[in-house]
């Protein structure tokens, strides 16, 4: 049954919709931060790009992340995946705290344990489907499992195709490469960077729905920046930030919901 994850206001923690009196259990957060605060230096002057995140995404949810142009979405990515430090605050990968992690040990951490599908596809040219599916597994050293390969190959619907060069691709197909090199690992979260930023509607709908399947099926935790209201109608939840906050939430959101709160939030002013 496909649950929902909801926001524990007290906790900050998103908690799955399960029957009645359930508490929110911290310990399945496949991703946890804790007042994150980003500050970036712009001549001479600090600039607040993240102003106090504090949240639990549960694992096994699809939560996408909006707001208006400078709000914080790109920063709160990388500060949640590891891509940049925090300047105060704490990331937590499942029970892993990325706090005081040298460079070595963050790159690690990303090839192991986190899945990255970007709006620019991102493969490499010369490898075929198979071998840029398996990139992320062989940059960490670790062994092939060519079951899972076939299994995620066929759940991406590429398994015709495992030979294949991306140029010789689609672009959808070539994001289902880039969702399915996101997958081999098994990582804890999938942040989505605009995974349909570059595609056309129904490419688009097609890739929002394998994520979604990703989700349900293999109860893997997706966390997608998005500027599109209909994308992020995929979600279980949407993340509204405002100025470096969150500024709300929706469940089980709708397109029309979603796009109503941009608008209020002066997205589209
Ligand atoms: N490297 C940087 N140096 C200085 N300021 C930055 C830097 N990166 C982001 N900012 C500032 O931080 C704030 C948040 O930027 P961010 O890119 O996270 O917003 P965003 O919501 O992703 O915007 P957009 O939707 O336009 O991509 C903005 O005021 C931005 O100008």
């Amino acid at each position: 049954m496909r649950t929902r994850p909801s926001i524990d206001q007290a906790r900050g923690e998103f908690v799955r919709g399960r029957p009645s009196g359930d508490q929110g259990f911290a310990s399945d957060a496949a991703l946890r931060l804790e007042g994150v605060t980003k500050e970036y230096r712009r001549g001479g002057r600090g600039v607040r790009a993240l102003d106090g995140i504090t949240l639990g995404v549960a694992r096994g949810s699809f939560t996408a992340v909006m707001g208006p142009s400078g709000s914080g979405k790109s920063t709160f990515l990388h500060c949640a995946a590891g891509l940049d430090r925090p300047t105060s605050g704490r990331v937590h990968i499942g029970d892993t705290s990325l706090d005081g992690m040298n460079e070595t040990r963050l790159t690690e951490l990303r090839r192991r344990r986190i899945g990255f599908v970007f709006q620019a596809f991102n493969l490499i040219p010369a490898l075929s489907v198979r071998q840029n599916v398996e990139l992320p597994l062989r940059l960490a050293g670790e062994r092939l499992d060519r079951r899972w390969q076939d299994e995620i190959l066929a759940r991406v619907g590429l398994e015709g195709r495992a030979g294949h060069r991306p140029a010789e691709l689609s672009g959808g197909q070539q994001q289902r490469v880039a969702i399915a090199r996101a997958l081999i690992t098994r990582p804890d979260v999938v942040f989505g960077d605009e995974p349909t930023g570059a595609l056309d509607t129904v490419t688009a709908r097609q890739i929002l729905s394998l994520l979604r399947s990703c989700v349900d099926e293999t109860g893997q935790t997706v966390v997608m920046v998005t500027h599109d209201p209909v994308a992020a109608s995929y979600a279980d939840t949407v993340l509204f930030l405002a100025d470096g906050r969150i500024a709300g939430q929706l469940d089980h959101p709708g397109a029309d919901q979603v796009a109503d709160r941009m608008t209020r939030l002066g997205a589209w002013a």
